[in-house]
């Protein structure tokens, strides 16, 4: 039979002994890395790629996680007016006739404001500002040039995100944006795709050569930047658009050599992107679109004055401003950069995102390394590949070391102290599967889409709990499931208070000492079920350190759905 051939889609998260004898790498995690089905093959529901998987669920066959993630949404989605009407005149969700085009600005067909509102409250986009365009319901009805559409579904992208669906249709409208959306919710292609639309609309009605910038983005590291610039390049493939990386590390020279030669898009750190405009004159009066990818880091103490000098070079550019975490007082410092924005906020910004589990443990500092060893060469709990976030540059080498002398594993470290093209060579190396663990500093807890990590360990608590939820989101991409592990001890009571609130709201075990900490007090412990459960049941100062049997329970306690 056909579909016993296949395997189960599921089985990513199925517990051992079930039969399923498929390694877990080999199972597709993204729609691009399916081949294409041949003739009498199966067809995955949603792409039409090669069905090599059942969804459990549906008994559809389905070619990725990500299919089945998006499969699983659009029925959930199902009680929404607008999915229904669709299924009413046997249209696929995301064909073009199923939006209709009003002078540019999409608008799904039969709604009024009050469906619109409803729609928004469904998908939890809100947004506050006068004149904002309705959300769009598939990539081909925003004008977009057709062959950036290609590049969207070559890269997998079937369905535009919440975000996307928002924040699209808003920037090609011209207008001035600050967003905040879960990590890992497609807040890097809402900006990409419209800057890639307006690059090419530009060039192909004004074609001349070697022209100036037409967009900026800034992002605070390296790594960030290297990945947003990768991304612009898959989308804006065979469209007049090219990009040009500044940041340090790299010759400086060849990123001028770049820029002269003609691109559309520039994307760098602040520091670096300055010291080119001092060295060089670059025309930056084309420059309409400037993004701040990850806006609060942008706009705090040491990076502010530089985007600032760079944002006062442009002039009256449309600004886009994307954060996981944008508290009120980066609302304010946005205000100085553009007036009248659009505020738009998808899903539970600020919070960890809900598809990870989080799992807080008291360890002292001086058990850390213990601690960290014992879940690593523990098949059941270690789930490589894994993050490992350290506050210092020089723990972030020692702790790599020690984790290769005692577990064997293969680990590289990366932060500020290395090279370029050691920084460049390591994460290579992480990402290909070539090493399993990689120890870092923050430098890869904001904005790093780090596909196939599922497990993050924060090994020393981050300086704030913005930083906190950046670096738990790297566990979970697009709503898949993944797990921090988090060590706490005294040293971190100043986030004690947001920690136990978020703990709290995430129904998430909080350990004793935390919850019994004076820096704690008056915060009522009653709110998540989890932390109720869990503290009667067991000290987490015996966590990883009393018997596997209780190790296991605690586990299995906590991989119970999170909502
Ligand atoms: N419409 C889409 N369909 C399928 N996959 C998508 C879509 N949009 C984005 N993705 C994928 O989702 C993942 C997360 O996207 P992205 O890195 O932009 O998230 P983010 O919101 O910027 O997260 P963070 O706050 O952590 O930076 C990426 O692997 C991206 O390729």
């Amino acid at each position: 039979m056909e579909q016993e051939e296949n395997h189960s889609a599921d089985h990513l998260s199925a517990q051992p002994g079930n039969g399923n004898e498929l390694e877990e790498s080999s199972v597709k995690e993204r729609c691009f890395e399916q081949r294409e089905a041949l003739v009498g093959e199966p067809r995955c529901v949603i792409c039409g790629r090669y069905g090599e998987y059942i969804c459990d669920q549906t008994d559809d066959d389905i070619c990725s996680v990500e299919c089945k993630t998006i499969l699983l949404s659009k029925l959930s989605a199902e009680t929404r007016p607008v999915v229904k009407a669709a299924k009413r005149v046997n249209l696929p969700v995301g064909d073009e006739s199923f939006c209709i085009r009003d002078e540019n600005f999409p608008k799904i067909p039969s709604m009024h404001d009050g469906q619109i509102a409803s729609l928004r409250s469904k998908l939890d986009i809100c947004v506050k500002g006068e004149d904002v365009p309705d959300p769009i319901m598939c990539f081909s009805s925003s004008g977009l040039p057709e062959k950036l559409v290609l590049n969207l579904e070559a890269a997998g992208y079937v369905m535009p995100t919440p975000v996307q669906m928002q924040v699209i249709p808003s920037s090609i409208c011209n207008r001035s944006l600050l967003v905040s959306a879960d990590t890992g919710s497609g807040k890097t292609a809402s900006f990409l795709v419209p800057i890639i639309a307006h690059c090419s609309h530009v060039r192909s009605e004004r074609c001349t050569d070697k022209q100036g910038p037409l967009a900026i983005v800034l992002a605070p590291t390296r790594e960030l930047c290297l990945q947003v610039e990768e991304q612009a390049k898959v989308l804006g493939k065979g469209l007049p658009f090219k990009t040009a990386l500044v940041v340090g590390g790299d010759p400086l020279a060849q990123q001028i050599y770049r820029i002269e030669n003609g691109i559309e898009l520039i994307v760098g750190t602040p520091g670096r992107l300055i010291d080119l405009l001092m060295k060089h004159n670059v025309d930056l009066n084309k420059v309409d679109v400037f993004v701040l990818d990850e806006v609060d880091c942008l706009l705090e103490r040491g990076f502010r004055d530089q985007v600032m000098q760079i944002f006062q070079a442009l002039s009256h550019p449309q600004v886009m401003m994307f954060s996981a975490t944008v508290n009120s007082e980066v609302e304010k410092m946005s205000n100085s950069l553009a007036k009248n924005a659009i505020h738009i906020s998808c899903g539970n910004p600020s919070r960890p995102n809900k598809s990870v589990k989080q799992v807080v443990i008291w360890v002292e500092s001086k058990q850390k390394k213990q601690k960290i060893f014992e879940i690593m060469t523990s098949k059941q709990h270690f789930k490589p590949p894994a993050v490992v976030f350290v506050s210092s540059r020089i723990g972030a080498d020692l702790l790599s070391e020690a984790i290769t002398v005692a577990t064997g594993l293969k680990v590289v470290s990366i932060h500020g102290d290395k090279t370029m093209n050691e920084r460049r060579e390591s994460l290579r190396r992480f990402l290909t599967g070539e090493v399993s663990v990689v120890v870092c500093t923050g430098v890869l807890g904001r904005g790093m889409d780090l596909l196939k990590v599922r497990q993050v360990i924060l090994f020393d608590m981050p300086n704030s709990i913005d930083e906190y939820v950046h670096q738990v989101g790297r566990a979970s991409r697009m709503g898949v499931e993944g797990m921090a592990i988090v060590f706490v001890n005294e040293e971190d009571r100043n986030l004690f208070r947001e920690l136990v609130q978020i703990l709290k709201t995430a129904g998430a075990p909080i350990p004793r000492e935390l919850a019994n900490s004076k820096y704690t007090t008056g915060i009522p412990l009653g709110g998540g079920s989890g932390s109720r459960i869990l503290l009667s049941m067991l000290s987490f100062e015996s966590f990883f350190t009393g018997s596997f049997a209780k190790l296991n329970a605690t586990f299995a306690q906590m991989s119970s759905p999170t909502k």
